[in-house]
């Protein structure tokens, strides 16, 4: 496979001012619904501040996984830690964006972004979020009035302005069209390096897996049966042709005619413990 124009490793291009991203360790993960096993025996490993990218066919288990990443819901078997400690250590490091942007529709967009903000300075810390997404001169609008890239620009403020360590992506672009999916993937990008967080993305979309990650991980069958580093120079050009051949490697695995590398092996053990936090946007 053709791999040219390496990279720096991810928290190189970052801001000294950035908080630390997290660390996250998943070990021998086993989640079951019922009869119906879902994860079994599911490892890797997130270094701090590193961008990776779930892809996998409808129904593998990527937005479950992400729950038990988020503590939404526990695992039959295995141990998540973030850091080396319990999810519950690190509750008010994680934040989650989904699908849709799930706004409070009483509520002006800065005070969407404000819920939960304690503190005098609790408005013009939304005001900043919501200038770092590019819509300040939105704030006192009500979330129906607004697209649906402005919407989840809206979610993605809401997130940041927690300051997260790690960032939880559950199909954020899905419902957007072809256009605003490309500007969006340039501001998480951008957020991603001023911010310093951990990015973690379930995505359908190969293409947009191969533009933002540092890795693409594949799952199959209950298990990652791929661990691609994306070894491309950022900003990335879908039309280098590195970027088509890396995407192309992915998409072929995806739709199961696998290429003639072996995947990568799992990652080495770090401490375990399970633990529990507060879901919140
Ligand atoms: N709460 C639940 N109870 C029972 N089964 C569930 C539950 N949540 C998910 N499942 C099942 O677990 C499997 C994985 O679902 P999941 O939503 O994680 O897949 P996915 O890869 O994110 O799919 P998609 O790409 O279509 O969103 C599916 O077979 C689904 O039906």
């Amino acid at each position: 496979m053709a791999r040219t124009e390496l990279s720096a490793p991810p928290l190189q291009h970052r801001s000294p001012k950035a908080p630390q991203g997290l660390a996250l360790s998943v070990r021998e993960l086993r989640k079951v619904y019922g009869e119906r096993v879902v994860l079994d025996d599911v490892n890797f490993e997130v270094a701090p501040g590193e961008f990776i990218a779930i892809v996998g066919r409808s129904g593998c288990g990527k937005s479950t996984l992400l729950r038990l990443v988020a503590a939404l819901e526990s695992a039959q078997a295995g141990s998540i830690t973030l850091d080396g400690e319990s999810l519950a250590s690190h509750r008010d490091d994680v934040r989650i964006m989904f699908q849709d942007a799930r706004l409070l529709p009483w509520k002006r967009v800065v005070d969407n972004i404000a819920l939960g903000l304690e503190g005098p300075d609790a408005k013009t810390r939304a005001l900043e979020a919501l200038s770092q997404v590019g819509l300040a001169d939105r704030a006192h609008e009500w979330p129906a009035v607004l697209s649906g890239g402005q919407r989840q620009r809206v979610a993605l403020a809401r997130a940041l302005v927690h300051r997260p360590r790690l960032l939880l992506l559950d199909e954020p672009l899905g419902a957007l069209d072809a256009l605003t999916r490309i500007e969006m993937h340039g501001l998480i990008e951008r957020l991603w390096k001023e911010h310093g967080f951990t990015a973690i993305l379930i995505t359908h979309d190969v293409s947009e897996a191969v533009a933002l990650a540092d890795r693409v991980i594949l799952i199959e069958d209950h298990h990652i049966t791929l661990d691609e580093t994306i070894a491309l120079a950022r900003p990335r050009s879908r039309g280098n042709p590195s970027f088509a051949a890396l995407e192309e490697r992915v998409l072929l695995r995806v739709l199961q005619q696998p290429a003639n590398e072996t995947p990568h092996e799992p990652q080495t053990h770090v401490p375990s413990g399970f633990g529990g936090w507060r879901f919140s946007t």
